[in-house]
């Protein structure tokens, strides 16, 4: 059973006003905080405080990756996956960087820049430096939206490079906090039901960054170069670390089936899965735990040059037992996923072909012919399972305790 604080008083619905900014030790508008109450009907008052079935809080997900590395395009499969579209807050900043759906609210851990655009500038620090966030702000909004209570959180403006009033963020079933320090500080990451890490190699990176900023932002090849230099430093001291946190990697390498390829178009994505995860089962393909070498193409899958190579294992990842699932190769139709995914196991699917019909409704995403788009689509499945697991064990809890 889960303790909330009761403020008394309070309408558990009110419209939140913004007028006026009144910094507490905590670091957010305490006079604008909203308390929602997670309880149950059934819960009991006593003492200042409600009982609650913990069944109610909020999952917390936390997905790392430096900026362009695919974060946006993995949310749209993963809250695709709930069902139902993600939008900004109804009626709110034009600019905000929040996603709201029925079951997910995906905020962008970018609000909690302590420091706008000018202000890094000044003090010669990039947005992956940690003296440019506030982390105990971040900490605490998270745990309190766990805890069923909702905050009014910053909104960074990408736009103007300002940070903005705050937006209300009410309690979701599943929060995702997704940016560049998910797993950074220690209080954070403790609150995490699940983390992922998207691991997008230098030349991959580059790659993308060429293929977005400059073919559909108008940036020069040198100031793309720049800017990833720039950041680089920051980046291997405080965004990489991260990886070793996380219960799922996906890391994007290029292909191995072109010697000397440097075009960066074909991709080898290796999923790694941390073993011993609560309600998570690492995906495994044909035997669990056997070391297998697959190549599909033939008379079920077309396959064009180079072809396509999966690749399933144990192995060790900074010190953890893991499962590793690789797809090296793209896909020539989409339709003949199936057949690849009746071959991988524990893929949390509710019916045959989720996968693929996943795949085929999000084809025009980037990386849908590719491994990319496959694990994210597979990750996105883990996740609901193991949102489901967390409710059910939560459920069941009470009963458990009656019985004893
Ligand atoms: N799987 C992929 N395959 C090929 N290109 C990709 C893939 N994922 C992302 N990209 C490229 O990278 C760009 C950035 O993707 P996306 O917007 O999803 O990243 P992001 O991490 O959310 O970026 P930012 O943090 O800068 O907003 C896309 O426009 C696309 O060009
Ligand atoms: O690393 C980033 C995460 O998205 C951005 O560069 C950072 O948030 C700063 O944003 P901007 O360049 O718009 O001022």
């Amino acid at each position: 059973m889960a303790i909330c604080t009761v403020y008394t008083g309070r309408s558990l619905n009110p419209t939140p006003s913004i007028s006026t900014p009144t910094k507490t030790h905590l670091g957010f508008h305490q006079k604008q905080v909203v308390f929602y109450s997670t309880c149950k009907k059934t819960a009991r008052r006593g003492g200042g405080t409600i009982t609650c079935s913990a069944e109610t809080k909020t999952v917390v997900i936390g997905l790392a990756a430096d900026s362009g590395c695919g974060k946006s395009t993995f949310m749209r499969r993963l809250t695709s996956v709930f069902g139902g579209a993600a939008e900004p807050p109804k009626g709110g900043n034009p600019d905000s960087n929040t996603l709201i759906s029925d079951m997910t609210t995906v905020i962008c851990l970018d609000d909690y820049h302590s420091l706008d655009r000018t202000g890094r500038k000044e003090k010669g620090v990039t947005a992956l430096d940690p003296r440019a966030n506030d982390f105990d702000l971040m900490y605490e909004q998270v745990k309190a939206i766990k805890d069923g209570v909702a905050v009014e959180k910053p909104i960074y403006n990408h736009v103007t490079g300002l940070l903005d009033p705050p937006e209300l963020i009410k309690p979701p079933k599943i929060l995702v906090i997704e940016g560049l320090h998910p797993m950074y500080d220690g209080r954070v990451r403790d609150l995490l039901d699940f983390s992922i890490y998207l691991d997008i190699s230098n030349e991959v990176k580059f790659a993308w960054k060429i293929q977005r900023d400059m073919a559909e932002r108008g940036h020069s090849l040198e100031s793309i170069k720049a800017s990833i230099e720039a950041r680089k430093p920051d980046f291997d001291a405080y965004i990489d670390p991260q990886k070793q946190y996380a219960d799922a990697v996906i890391e994007v390498l290029p292909t191995q089936l072109i010697p000397d390829d440097n075009e960066g178009k074909v991709l080898r994505v290796r999923l790694i899965m941390k073993e011993g995860v609560k309600f998570f089962n690492p995906v495994y393909l044909f035997d669990e735990g056997s070391t297998i070498s697959w190549i599909p193409c033939g008379r079920k899958l077309t396959c064009s040059y180079p072809g396509i190579k999966f690749s399933y294992g144990p192995d060790a990842y900074f010190g953890h037992e893991v499962s590793v699932l690789e797809m090296d190769g793209q896909f020539d139709r989409l339709d003949e996923l199936i057949y690849v995914e009746s071959h991988l196991s524990n893929i949390s699917t509710k019916f045959y072909g989720e996968v693929t019909q996943q795949m085929l409704k999000h084809g025009d995403f980037p990386g849908s012919n590719n491994g990319t788009g496959l694990f994210q689509t597979i990750v996105g499945l883990k996740i609901r399972d193991l949102f489901e697991q967390i409710v059910a064990s939560k459920a069941a809890a009470p009963l458990e305790a009656t019985k004893a």
